[in-house]
């Protein structure tokens, strides 16, 4: 089990802290702190009540929770989400009801998100006048084929 300290103030003293629901899970749950509704299509900047102070060399991503994406279709407009070791801010969440029919209704407390800390690196980006070959070469976009091999 990872050690990595993280301060976090909660700006909403009335909600828990973000929480992994299992040990070894590799998101911790975000919650919204206030009630939502979005209409099919629609989406909104929802505040998590919570703001970081990620180490330097991480990130953190705001991934969606993937039961309310198959049952709902609530996803994130930018998933995943990137926050920055420097962001003091409120961390929030872009969402998307990509229900074509239903709307979805969140309260203040849901889950509505995951928060999903990794290293990262930062390159040092060194221009040359040309790559290295590989294998790939410059084909991409479908370049092996689609879903089936026909
Ligand atoms: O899901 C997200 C994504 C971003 N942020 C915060 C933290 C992040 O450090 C900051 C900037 O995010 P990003 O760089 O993705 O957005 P931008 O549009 O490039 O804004 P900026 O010009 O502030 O970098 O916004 C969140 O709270 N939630
Ligand atoms: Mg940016």
């Amino acid at each position: 089990m990872s050690d990595l300290e993280v301060a976090l103030v909660r700006l909403d003293a009335e909600l828990p802290p973000p929480a992994y629901a299992h040990p070894g899970d590799a998101g911790a749950d975000l919650r919204t702190t206030v009630d939502v509704t979005l209409k099919p299509g629609e989406r909104a900047l929802v505040p998590t009540g919570i703001a970081m102070a990620l180490p330097q060399g991480y990130v953190g991503l705001v991934h969606p929770r993937s039961g309310l994406a198959a049952k709902h279709g609530l996803s994130i407009v930018n998933a995943p989400g990137t926050v920055d070791a420097g962001y003091r801010g409120e961390v929030k969440v872009a969402l998307i009801n990509l229900d074509p029919v239903e709307a979805i209704e969140l309260r203040r407390g849901d889950r509505i998100a995951q928060l999903v800390i990794q290293r990262v690196e930062q390159a040092r980006f060194v221009e040359v006048s040309e790559l290295p070959e590989s294998v790939r070469g410059a084909g991409g976009y479908g370049s092996t084929g689609g879903f089936s091999d026909r």
